[in-house]
């Protein structure tokens, strides 16, 4: 706008040639297949790298549908990102291609209830409800909200029974269906009870079996006996992969890019780093599409090994943000004095020199201080969301037993992230390093 409220045309025409240049030019990319850098993206068989065990195990398993029989159930467990989803999906879409030419009607509903704003039974049944209906091709006619959960499950069992010889409910995170806090039984019991009896209860002809995935498989503990003795799944362990593991599973997605747009050294880096992030796969590709994205970003057209470590700093620093973004000052004050002695003490942070250093901070900035019990027991709720771990121990200082924090996220980019709240303004780094390490040596 000029000083008397019209366009500057000058400007304006400068700027729809940058638009135009852009959207009619051809874009440079490093990319051939963006797809398989995609984690997303349920890769062929060819793409799937050490997990013969347990492909063979879900195959042995989902065969029985084939022969008229009803699947057994199964349970995958293990840490994220070690392709119990991806494995589970490649082998139940073999069987539907094996079905469909012996004329059999086999799908798979696939639910990921963490994702659902609320974690009741209701809400749980009805987005199964929804799913089936979608893959049988039919109105999902039931309102969220306004129908009993038992109608919603009738419903469900109706389009089950009448579009399906054979069906397999995948259901990721069932363990984040807790239901109502005043409920006796956790709602993932209730449904697994359901979802174990129907042909027995509900008189449905479908072999209907399910495949709950997780990490945790400790959440059987808390099945009501009644699930417990009718649900007896076949559990199928996934462990997490190390740096070679990963190597392999990137290198059979190497054609995501342009011959020649990665550089040496860029899929061992990679691993690298998803090898310390708990051998996690999906953050590895997520991270190669990262620094992909980022060469694109700098209109260059080969993927280095600048390009990785700089997408993991920005990786590593949003995920951190995300975590600490919400916390309440005394909760950021509690964990900067934790980052900051583990800095000057090789990465370790023990309680007594963690609450010398907080007392100080607050102290020198007027703020109120808090019970030693207090700040531990904030420190550990950012070890609820993997920033740090803790551990009980006795050695080597006067205090007796103590808590030992240790990071998993870089110490480095937690202060940083600290910093950029304003509380942290009146705090020097530099000196509560030196009061850090004053207090290590004399705690
Ligand atoms: N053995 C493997 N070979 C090829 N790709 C893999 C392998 N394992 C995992 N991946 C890829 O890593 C990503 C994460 O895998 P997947 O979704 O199966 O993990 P998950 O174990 O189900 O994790 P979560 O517990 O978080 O749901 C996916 O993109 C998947 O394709």
């Amino acid at each position: 706008m000029q000083g008397d409220g019209s366009e500057d045309i000058t400007d304006q025409s400068s700027e729809s040639s940058i638009v135009d240049s852009i959207l009619d030019g051809k874009r440079k990319t490093v990319f051939e297949n963006k797809q398989l850098v995609d984690s997303n993206t349920i890769v062929d068989h060819n793409r799937i790298y050490g997990r013969d065990k347990q492909l063979a195990a879900e195959a042995r398993a989902f065969r029985d549908t084939l022969d008229g029989e009803r699947p057994p159930d199964l349970l995958l467990y293990g840490p994220s990102g070690t392709g119990k989803t991806l494995t589970v999906k490649a082998v139940a879409e073999k069987v539907k291609e094996r079905a469909t030419q012996n004329k059999i009607d086999f799908d798979f509903i696939a639910v990921n209830f963490k994702t659902m704003e609320s974690h009741s039974l209701d809400r749980a049944v009805w987005k199964l409800g929804n799913q089936t209906a979608k893959k049988a091709g039919v109105s999902w006619d039931i309102p969220r909200k306004g129908v009993s959960t038992d109608a919603k499950y009738v419903r469900l069992y109706e389009i089950v029974d009448r579009h399906f010889d054979a069906l397999v409910f995948i259901l990721d995170e069932i363990d984040t269906l807790t239901g109502r806090a005043s409920d006796d039984e956790p709602a993932y019991s209730r449904l697994l009870y359901s979802l174990s009896r129907v042909m027995a209860e509900q008189h449905v002809d479908t072999l209907v079996s399910t495949v709950v995935i997780t990490n945790h498989p400790k959440f059987r503990e808390n099945l009501d006996s009644h699930t417990d003795s009718s649900y007896n799944p076949t559990g199928i362990h996934f462990s997490d992969y190390d740096a070679n593991e990963l190597i392999e599973i990137l290198n059979r997605r190497r054609d995501a890019f342009k011959d020649g747009a990665l550089d040496d050294g860029v899929i061992e880096l990679v691993a690298a780093y998803g090898a310390k992030n708990e051998g996690d796969a999906r953050r590895a590709i997520d991270l190669l599409r990262d620094a992909g994205e980022l060469a694109n970003r700098n209109g260059e057209t080969v993927v280095t090994e600048r390009h990785v470590h700089a997408a993991n700093d920005s990786v590593v620093k949003n995920r951190v943000l995300e975590i600490v973004g919400g916390m309440s000052l005394q909760k950021k004050l509690s964990l900067y004095a934790a980052a900051v002695v583990a800095d000057v003490n090789n990465g370790a942070a023990p309680s007594p020199a963690i609450y010398t250093l907080y007392q100080e901070i607050c102290q020198r900035t007027d703020r109120d201080v808090y019970t030693q019990e207090t700040v531990n027991s904030h420190i550990n709720k950012a070890g609820t969301y993997g920033v740090l771990e803790s551990e009980r121990t006795s050695g080597g200082f006067k205090s007796g037993v103590h808590l030992m924090f240790t990071f998993t996220e870089p110490v480095d980019a937690v202060i940083e992230t600290l910093e950029e709240d304003d509380t942290f303004d009146e705090i020097e780094l530099s000196t509560a390093r030196s009061i850090a390490r004053q207090s290590i040596r004399s705690t």
